[in-house]
Protein backbone atom coordinates (compact mmCIF):
# COMPACT_ATOMS: atom_id res chain seq x y z
CA UNK A 1 0.00 0.00 0.00
CA UNK A 2 1.31 3.42 -0.48
CA UNK A 3 1.41 6.21 2.09
CA UNK A 4 -1.54 8.05 0.83
CA UNK A 5 -3.82 5.13 1.33
CA UNK A 6 -2.53 4.51 5.16
CA UNK A 7 -2.84 7.73 5.95
CA UNK A 8 -5.20 8.83 8.45
CA UNK A 9 -8.39 10.12 6.66
CA UNK A 10 -10.15 11.22 10.07
CA UNK A 11 -9.07 13.17 13.34
CA UNK A 12 -11.40 13.53 16.50
CA UNK A 13 -10.51 15.73 19.02
CA UNK A 14 -11.61 16.90 22.31
CA UNK A 15 -13.14 20.13 21.67
CA UNK A 16 -9.93 22.52 21.27
CA UNK A 17 -9.16 25.95 23.15
CA UNK A 18 -7.12 28.60 22.21
CA UNK A 19 -4.90 29.98 24.99
CA UNK A 20 -3.94 33.50 23.08
CA UNK A 21 -6.48 35.16 21.22
CA UNK A 22 -7.45 39.02 19.77
CA UNK A 23 -11.08 39.64 19.64
CA UNK A 24 -10.75 43.24 19.41
CA UNK A 25 -13.90 45.21 20.00
CA UNK A 26 -17.33 46.28 18.36
CA UNK A 27 -18.32 45.82 15.07
CA UNK A 28 -14.55 43.83 14.63
CA UNK A 29 -15.22 41.50 17.47
CA UNK A 30 -18.89 40.62 15.49
CA UNK A 31 -16.68 39.83 12.87
CA UNK A 32 -14.27 37.62 14.15
CA UNK A 33 -15.88 36.26 16.67
CA UNK A 34 -17.96 33.72 14.97
CA UNK A 35 -14.68 31.94 13.43
CA UNK A 36 -13.03 31.13 16.90
CA UNK A 37 -16.47 29.49 18.51
CA UNK A 38 -16.98 27.59 15.56
CA UNK A 39 -13.71 26.07 16.26
CA UNK A 40 -12.76 26.49 20.04
CA UNK A 41 -14.61 26.14 23.25
CA UNK A 42 -12.72 28.70 24.80
CA UNK A 43 -10.08 30.89 24.60
CA UNK A 44 -8.24 33.41 26.85
CA UNK A 45 -8.67 36.88 25.47
CA UNK A 46 -5.97 39.45 24.93
CA UNK A 47 -6.53 42.91 27.08
CA UNK A 48 -4.74 45.18 24.17
CA UNK A 49 -7.29 47.40 23.48
CA UNK A 50 -7.70 51.32 23.27
CA UNK A 51 -7.73 51.90 26.16
CA UNK A 52 -6.68 48.43 27.42
CA UNK A 53 -8.64 46.24 30.05
CA UNK A 54 -7.32 47.39 32.63
CA UNK A 55 -10.13 46.57 35.78
CA UNK A 56 -11.82 43.47 36.64
CA UNK A 57 -14.80 45.56 35.94
CA UNK A 58 -13.61 46.07 32.46
CA UNK A 59 -12.85 42.98 31.92
CA UNK A 60 -16.40 41.59 32.90
CA UNK A 61 -17.66 44.33 30.78
CA UNK A 62 -15.84 43.41 27.94
CA UNK A 63 -16.82 39.98 28.60
CA UNK A 64 -20.66 40.79 28.20
CA UNK A 65 -19.53 42.21 25.04
CA UNK A 66 -18.46 39.72 23.81
CA UNK A 67 -21.21 37.41 24.74
CA UNK A 68 -23.47 39.40 23.21
CA UNK A 69 -21.40 39.44 20.06
CA UNK A 70 -21.56 35.53 20.09
CA UNK A 71 -24.55 34.41 17.65
CA UNK A 72 -27.39 32.77 18.54
CA UNK A 73 -26.73 28.62 19.19
CA UNK A 74 -23.30 28.95 19.54
CA UNK A 75 -21.66 28.26 22.70
CA UNK A 76 -17.81 29.67 23.91
CA UNK A 77 -16.40 30.83 26.96
CA UNK A 78 -14.24 34.09 27.14
CA UNK A 79 -11.67 33.68 29.93
CA UNK A 80 -10.53 37.10 30.77
CA UNK A 81 -7.35 38.67 31.47
CA UNK A 82 -6.20 42.01 33.03
CA UNK A 83 -3.37 44.51 31.02
CA UNK A 84 -0.55 44.70 33.76
CA UNK A 85 0.52 48.40 33.85
CA UNK A 86 2.94 50.52 36.88
CA UNK A 87 -0.21 51.09 38.63
CA UNK A 88 -2.36 47.97 38.67
CA UNK A 89 -2.68 46.95 42.35
CA UNK A 90 -2.27 44.41 44.63
CA UNK A 91 -6.05 44.91 45.29
CA UNK A 92 -7.08 44.73 42.05
CA UNK A 93 -5.19 41.02 41.71
CA UNK A 94 -7.25 40.15 44.67
CA UNK A 95 -10.46 41.20 43.13
CA UNK A 96 -9.73 39.74 39.85
CA UNK A 97 -9.50 36.47 41.00
CA UNK A 98 -12.21 36.71 43.41
CA UNK A 99 -14.80 37.10 40.04
CA UNK A 100 -13.92 34.31 38.61
CA UNK A 101 -13.90 36.02 35.33
CA UNK A 102 -10.27 36.71 35.18
CA UNK A 103 -7.78 33.96 34.49
CA UNK A 104 -4.76 36.01 33.63
CA UNK A 105 -2.67 39.15 33.81
CA UNK A 106 -1.09 40.55 31.36
CA UNK A 107 3.00 41.60 30.89
CA UNK A 108 3.13 44.24 27.54
CA UNK A 109 6.94 45.41 27.73
CA UNK A 110 5.74 48.98 27.06
CA UNK A 111 6.47 49.30 22.99
CA UNK A 112 6.74 45.96 22.64
CA UNK A 113 3.49 45.35 20.26
CA UNK A 114 0.36 46.39 19.16
CA UNK A 115 -1.26 48.51 21.18
CA UNK A 116 1.31 48.19 24.65
CA UNK A 117 2.34 51.89 25.03
CA UNK A 118 0.26 51.43 28.55
CA UNK A 119 2.76 48.85 29.15
CA UNK A 120 4.26 48.18 32.11
CA UNK A 121 7.80 50.11 31.77
CA UNK A 122 10.20 48.45 34.52
CA UNK A 123 8.61 44.94 35.96
CA UNK A 124 10.63 46.13 39.72
CA UNK A 125 7.55 48.63 40.07
CA UNK A 126 5.09 45.75 39.72
CA UNK A 127 6.49 43.85 42.62
CA UNK A 128 4.33 43.95 44.94
CA UNK A 129 0.91 42.96 42.69
CA UNK A 130 2.96 40.20 41.29
CA UNK A 131 3.20 39.22 44.93
CA UNK A 132 -0.05 39.05 45.08
CA UNK A 133 -0.23 37.33 41.83
CA UNK A 134 2.11 34.33 43.07
CA UNK A 135 -0.10 34.23 46.43
CA UNK A 136 -3.63 33.87 44.80
CA UNK A 137 -2.49 31.68 41.91
CA UNK A 138 -3.30 34.26 39.40
CA UNK A 139 -1.12 33.46 36.06
CA UNK A 140 1.20 36.21 34.83
CA UNK A 141 0.99 35.91 30.94
CA UNK A 142 4.28 37.33 28.74
CA UNK A 143 4.88 39.02 25.63
CA UNK A 144 8.44 37.76 25.91
CA UNK A 145 10.33 40.48 24.25
CA UNK A 146 12.48 43.19 25.40
CA UNK A 147 12.25 46.70 23.89
CA UNK A 148 15.34 47.80 23.80
CA UNK A 149 16.00 49.17 20.19
CA UNK A 150 19.38 49.00 20.27
CA UNK A 151 18.65 45.11 20.73
CA UNK A 152 18.30 43.47 17.27
CA UNK A 153 14.73 42.19 16.62
CA UNK A 154 15.66 38.98 16.02
CA UNK A 155 17.13 38.56 19.51
CA UNK A 156 14.72 40.42 21.77
CA UNK A 157 12.77 36.83 22.60
CA UNK A 158 16.07 35.45 24.13
CA UNK A 159 17.71 38.57 25.55
CA UNK A 160 14.27 39.16 27.13
CA UNK A 161 14.79 35.18 29.10
CA UNK A 162 18.31 36.60 30.69
CA UNK A 163 17.14 39.94 31.42
CA UNK A 164 13.77 39.67 32.43
CA UNK A 165 12.01 36.37 32.75
CA UNK A 166 14.99 34.71 34.77
CA UNK A 167 15.76 37.39 37.20
CA UNK A 168 11.27 37.89 37.57
CA UNK A 169 11.35 33.55 38.28
CA UNK A 170 14.27 33.51 40.81
CA UNK A 171 12.38 36.12 42.72
CA UNK A 172 9.00 34.99 42.59
CA UNK A 173 9.77 31.06 42.04
CA UNK A 174 6.15 29.87 42.82
CA UNK A 175 4.39 32.96 40.18
CA UNK A 176 2.46 30.92 37.19
CA UNK A 177 4.23 32.05 34.06
CA UNK A 178 3.11 31.40 30.66
CA UNK A 179 5.17 32.64 28.12
CA UNK A 180 3.33 33.44 25.27
CA UNK A 181 4.06 32.90 21.31
CA UNK A 182 7.49 31.77 21.14
CA UNK A 183 9.32 31.83 18.61
CA UNK A 184 13.14 30.43 19.44
CA UNK A 185 14.64 27.58 20.39
CA UNK A 186 16.08 29.73 23.44
CA UNK A 187 12.89 30.06 24.40
CA UNK A 188 11.42 26.29 23.80
CA UNK A 189 14.15 25.44 25.96
CA UNK A 190 14.07 27.23 28.83
CA UNK A 191 10.46 26.24 29.15
CA UNK A 192 10.92 22.62 28.65
CA UNK A 193 14.19 22.29 30.91
CA UNK A 194 12.99 24.71 33.98
CA UNK A 195 11.84 24.56 37.25
CA UNK A 196 8.43 25.45 38.60
CA UNK A 197 5.12 26.38 37.07
CA UNK A 198 5.21 27.16 33.51
CA UNK A 199 4.16 26.83 30.17
CA UNK A 200 4.12 28.12 26.50
CA UNK A 201 2.14 28.87 23.76
CA UNK A 202 2.88 28.70 20.39
CA UNK A 203 1.05 29.78 17.02
CA UNK A 204 0.13 28.05 14.04
CA UNK A 205 2.36 30.05 11.98
CA UNK A 206 5.77 30.05 14.17
CA UNK A 207 5.34 26.01 13.41
CA UNK A 208 4.42 26.81 9.70
CA UNK A 209 7.19 29.47 8.39
CA UNK A 210 10.46 30.64 9.03
CA UNK A 211 11.30 34.38 8.19
CA UNK A 212 11.50 33.71 4.89
CA UNK A 213 8.21 33.65 4.06
CA UNK A 214 8.06 37.38 4.95
CA UNK A 215 10.55 38.22 2.06
CA UNK A 216 9.25 35.59 -0.61
CA UNK A 217 9.26 37.17 -3.88
CA UNK A 218 8.87 40.64 -2.74
CA UNK A 219 7.52 41.89 0.87
CA UNK A 220 4.31 39.89 2.28
CA UNK A 221 2.93 41.88 5.19
CA UNK A 222 0.41 39.12 5.97
CA UNK A 223 3.51 36.97 7.49
CA UNK A 224 4.31 40.04 9.86
CA UNK A 225 3.94 39.54 13.44
CA UNK A 226 5.04 40.10 16.33
CA UNK A 227 7.15 38.45 17.84
CA UNK A 228 8.78 38.08 14.20
CA UNK A 229 9.07 34.55 12.70
CA UNK A 230 12.46 33.64 13.30
CA UNK A 231 15.53 31.15 11.94
CA UNK A 232 14.06 28.07 10.29
CA UNK A 233 16.16 26.23 13.18
CA UNK A 234 13.84 28.22 15.34
CA UNK A 235 10.78 27.02 13.50
CA UNK A 236 11.90 23.31 14.34
CA UNK A 237 13.03 23.69 18.39
CA UNK A 238 9.18 24.95 17.89
CA UNK A 239 7.37 22.18 16.13
CA UNK A 240 10.06 19.34 18.40
CA UNK A 241 8.21 21.46 21.40
CA UNK A 242 4.86 21.46 20.22
CA UNK A 243 4.77 17.92 19.25
CA UNK A 244 7.14 16.38 22.16
CA UNK A 245 4.27 15.63 24.18
CA UNK A 246 5.26 17.90 27.30
CA UNK A 247 2.13 19.64 28.81
CA UNK A 248 4.43 22.34 29.03
CA UNK A 249 3.25 23.72 25.46
CA UNK A 250 -0.25 24.32 24.49
CA UNK A 251 -2.26 25.98 21.52
CA UNK A 252 -2.67 29.76 21.65
CA UNK A 253 -3.30 31.33 18.18
CA UNK A 254 -2.53 35.01 18.71
CA UNK A 255 -4.98 35.70 15.97
CA UNK A 256 -4.48 39.15 15.74
CA UNK A 257 -6.77 40.76 13.12
CA UNK A 258 -6.13 43.76 11.35
CA UNK A 259 -7.81 45.68 8.42
CA UNK A 260 -6.12 44.92 4.97
CA UNK A 261 -5.67 48.31 4.73
CA UNK A 262 -3.63 48.79 8.35
CA UNK A 263 -1.63 45.28 6.94
CA UNK A 264 -0.22 46.23 3.20
CA UNK A 265 0.55 49.72 4.35
CA UNK A 266 4.12 51.39 4.61
CA UNK A 267 4.04 51.33 8.30
CA UNK A 268 2.02 47.46 8.38
CA UNK A 269 0.74 46.51 11.33
CA UNK A 270 2.06 43.27 12.92
CA UNK A 271 -0.52 40.00 13.45
CA UNK A 272 -1.38 37.09 11.24
CA UNK A 273 -5.25 36.42 11.24
CA UNK A 274 -5.69 32.99 11.38
CA UNK A 275 -9.07 32.69 13.62
CA UNK A 276 -10.44 31.76 10.86
CA UNK A 277 -8.71 28.11 10.01
CA UNK A 278 -6.87 28.02 13.06
CA UNK A 279 -7.01 24.05 14.01
CA UNK A 280 -6.95 23.30 10.05
CA UNK A 281 -3.51 25.14 10.69
CA UNK A 282 -1.90 23.09 13.47
CA UNK A 283 -3.63 20.16 11.64
CA UNK A 284 -1.04 20.86 8.62
CA UNK A 285 2.15 21.64 11.08
CA UNK A 286 1.52 18.20 12.98
CA UNK A 287 0.52 16.24 10.38
CA UNK A 288 3.94 17.25 8.63
CA UNK A 289 5.96 16.02 11.74
CA UNK A 290 4.22 12.97 11.56
CA UNK A 291 2.79 13.80 14.78
CA UNK A 292 -1.34 14.10 14.54
CA UNK A 293 -1.31 11.63 17.42
CA UNK A 294 0.00 14.87 19.74
CA UNK A 295 -2.27 17.06 18.32
CA UNK A 296 -5.16 16.50 20.73
CA UNK A 297 -2.77 16.85 24.11
CA UNK A 298 -1.25 20.57 23.32
CA UNK A 299 -4.55 21.68 21.13
CA UNK A 300 -7.08 20.63 23.84
CA UNK A 301 -5.53 18.94 27.13
CA UNK A 302 -2.01 20.37 28.11
CA UNK A 303 -3.67 24.06 28.45
CA UNK A 304 -7.12 23.51 30.42
CA UNK A 305 -4.33 21.72 32.61
CA UNK A 306 -2.27 23.84 33.13
CA UNK A 307 -4.92 26.77 34.03
CA UNK A 308 -6.73 24.48 36.38
CA UNK A 309 -10.03 24.49 33.97
CA UNK A 310 -12.37 20.96 33.55
CA UNK A 311 -11.01 18.82 30.41
CA UNK A 312 -14.50 19.68 27.29
CA UNK A 313 -16.36 16.92 26.99
CA UNK A 314 -17.40 17.69 23.72
CA UNK A 315 -15.36 16.82 20.50
CA UNK A 316 -14.53 18.00 16.66
CA UNK A 317 -13.76 16.14 13.24
CA UNK A 318 -11.27 16.98 11.22
CA UNK A 319 -11.33 15.43 7.85
CA UNK A 320 -8.38 15.35 4.94
CA UNK A 321 -9.66 17.33 2.63
CA UNK A 322 -8.47 20.22 0.41
CA UNK A 323 -10.10 23.37 0.26
CA UNK A 324 -8.51 26.76 -0.58
CA UNK A 325 -8.13 29.32 1.82
CA UNK A 326 -10.45 32.65 1.07
CA UNK A 327 -8.34 35.84 -0.25
CA UNK A 328 -10.19 38.02 1.80
CA UNK A 329 -13.03 38.38 4.05
CA UNK A 330 -15.17 41.48 5.96
CA UNK A 331 -14.23 42.98 9.06
CA UNK A 332 -16.86 45.39 10.84
CA UNK A 333 -16.58 48.09 7.73
CA UNK A 334 -12.99 46.70 6.13
CA UNK A 335 -11.53 43.66 5.09
CA UNK A 336 -9.27 40.80 6.60
CA UNK A 337 -7.14 38.86 4.70
CA UNK A 338 -6.42 35.51 6.38
CA UNK A 339 -2.79 33.84 6.71
CA UNK A 340 -2.08 31.93 3.51
CA UNK A 341 -4.99 33.61 1.42
CA UNK A 342 -5.89 31.70 -1.59
CA UNK A 343 -3.58 28.67 -0.84
CA UNK A 344 -5.10 25.24 -0.15
CA UNK A 345 -5.08 23.33 3.35
CA UNK A 346 -5.58 19.27 2.99
CA UNK A 347 -7.69 19.04 6.91
CA UNK A 348 -10.85 20.46 7.10
CA UNK A 349 -13.33 20.77 10.63
CA UNK A 350 -16.05 19.36 9.47
N1 LIG B 1 1.08 39.31 17.60
C1 LIG B 1 1.01 40.44 16.95
O1 LIG B 1 1.75 40.64 16.00
N2 LIG B 1 0.07 41.38 17.26
C2 LIG B 1 -0.83 41.38 18.37
C3 LIG B 1 -0.18 41.76 19.65
C4 LIG B 1 0.71 40.67 20.24
O2 LIG B 1 0.26 39.58 20.54
O3 LIG B 1 1.91 40.91 20.43
C5 LIG B 1 -1.98 42.34 18.09
O4 LIG B 1 -2.71 42.68 19.02
O5 LIG B 1 -2.15 42.76 16.93
ZN1 LIG C 1 2.33 39.53 21.95
ZN1 LIG D 1 -1.12 38.34 20.89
Amino acid sequence: MNKESTALQTLRLTRPDDWHLHLRDGAVLASVLPHTAHQFARAIVMPNLKPPITTTEQAAAYRTRILEALPQGMQFEPLMTLYLTDNTSPDEIRKAKESGLVHGVKLYPAGATTNSDAGVTDLKKCYRTLEMMQEVGMPLLMHGEVTDQAIDIFDREAVFIDQVLQPLRRDLPMLKVVFEHITTKHAAEYVAQSDGQIGATITAHHLLYNRNEIFKGGIRPHYYCLPVLKREEHRQALVKAATSGSARFFLGTDSAPHPKGMKEHACGCAGCYTALHAIELYAEAFDRAGALDKLEGFASIHGAAFYGLPRNTQSITLVRESWTIPAELPMGDATVVPLDAGASLNWRLA
